[in-house]
């Protein structure tokens, strides 16, 4: 078998992006448990937050106008009418010319409109001198100002970290409508891979490592790992544990033959899963290319490449686009990525997209980006690497000292 029309990375993610829609099974959660899950729901406030004016500072509470004019030799003279305890509601109105101790974070007695800080100004038994004026609303958050009720807080699609939890808590919503988490079949591939548990290896053999990697992966972005296994290169083993672990998924993700190779199966087992079937055979990328994308039925398949960083490149690259689509999650395009000076020289091929791992490592306030450079099948590249260089298909390479954007590996 060959590689047939080779997609480019865009051209593969498009067609990820076109052909897996959201699950839609969604679940209740307590909000505790939500983070990382998407959500299934728009977000109204049913509330102001904060839900009354609050201070800011420690100082006292005034009518702005009252201070107009203050200033150290000119200070103006307010009557201290009381004292604000947290937590609690004030009742008493403040009147013209008067001012009451507030800490931060108090409720402004109703009348007051500003709270000037406890350093520019000093309580003479009961008498405020203040030595400089404030402003309107200085010193303040407005009932509303953080979320006003009844506003869109967070949209179906939103992919829940720590400040969404945070949001939702301020507003006392407790549990939170999301799609299910996703599961994730893995299976490996291979007469020499045997279990990592292993501890003697016969020669010959290797540990499995790409379920260890992509497993973590999964994880990482709020999915269920099913774990196959892992198959000989045999058809009809391989066929029916692929079988087996495609109808309890969402997504199976296949490790190990999808290269050319007389053994390599992986591509007639993908196909037997189901129609359309193989969308993508070999993508024109470094590492990466014998890469295999397919859809049986709604499901999604990804076939990666046996090369330990490659099968992990690629997870990265494609497993998460399709782990996103499937979890509902709204596309936005904010890669978690920094500029960098290359060290040295690149060459790559026009029309291929090349990722470069490497180190980052900072020089006189400048962050330069060290290519790790090994072959795919090195899983240690990948442990001596912060990020990966995407050099585009339009290029033919880089040169030393040039700015290049660093997707990291975190
Ligand atoms: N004639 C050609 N040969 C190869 C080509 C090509 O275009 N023409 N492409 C090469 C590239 S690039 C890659 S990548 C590999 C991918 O091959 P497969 O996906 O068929 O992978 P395998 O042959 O099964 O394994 C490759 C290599 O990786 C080791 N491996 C596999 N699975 C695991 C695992 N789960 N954990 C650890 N290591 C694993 C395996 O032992 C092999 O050493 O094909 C090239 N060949
Ligand atoms: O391009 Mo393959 O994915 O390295 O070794």
């Amino acid at each position: 078998m060959q590689f047939y029309n080779v997609k480019s990375v865009e051209e593969t993610l498009a067609i990820i992006k076109q052909h897996v829609a959201p699950i839609n099974a969604t679940v209740t959660l307590p909000l505790p448990e939500a983070r990382g899950h998407v959500l299934a729901e728009d977000i109204i406030a049913p509330e102001d937050v904060p839900g009354f004016d609050r201070s800011t500072v420690d100082g006292y509470a005034v009518k702005a106008q009252d201070t107009y004019g203050s200033s150290e030799s000119t200070p103006q003279f307010l009557e201290v009418v009381g004292e604000i305890e947290m937590g609690e509601e004030v009742t008493q109105r403040l009147q013209g010319g008067q001012a009451m101790a507030i800490p931060t974070g108090g409720m402004l007695p109703p009348g007051s409109d500003s709270v000037i800080m406890v350093e520019y100004c000093e309580n003479m038994d009961g008498l405020l001198n203040t030595y400089r004026q404030v402003a309107p609303m200085e010193n303040v958050i407005q009932k509303g100002e953080d979320i006003r009720q009844g506003d869109k807080l967070l949209a179906k699609g939103t992919r829940l970290r720590a400040q969404e939890l945070g949001a939702l808590a301020s507003l006392g919503i407790t549990e939170v409508t999301v799609y299910r988490p996703i599961r994730v079949g893995y299976l490996s591939s291979g007469d020499e891979i045997v279990p990592f548990q292993t501890k003697r290896l016969q020669v010959g053999q290797v540990r499995d490592i790409n379920q260890l990697t992509i497993a973590a992966l999964v994880e990482e972005w709020g999915g269920e790992v099913i774990l196959g296994g892992i198959v000989p290169d045999e058809y009809e083993t391989f066929k029916w544990t692929a079988q087996r672990l495609f109808e309890q998924v969402d997504f199976l993700v296949l490790s190990g033959g999808s290269s050319v190779g007389a053994k390599d199966y992986t591509t007639e087992v993908i196909q037997s899963l189901g129609d359309p079937g193989v969308l993508v055979h070999g993508v024109s990328i470094k590492p990466g290319k014998p890469t295999i994308f397919s859809m049986a039925g709604n499901k999604p398949v990804l076939g990666l490449p046996g090369h330990p960083a490659s099968a992990m490149l690629i997870f990265l690259l494609f497993g998460q686009t399709a782990m996103g689509r499937l979890q509902g999650e709204t596309e936005h395009n904010i890669p978690r990525r920094i500029e960098a000076r290359i060290t040295q020289n690149i060459a790559s091929s026009p029309g291929r997209s090349d990722y470069i791992r490497v180190r980052l490592v900072e020089r006189e306030g400048e962050w330069w980006a060290e290519p790790v450079l090994g072959k795919s099948g090195l899983i240690s590249t990948l442990v001596a690497s912060d990020g990966v260089v995407e050099i585009a298909s339009v290029k033919e390479g880089v040169r030393q000292g040039e700015w290049v954007p660093v997707l990291l590996l975190r």
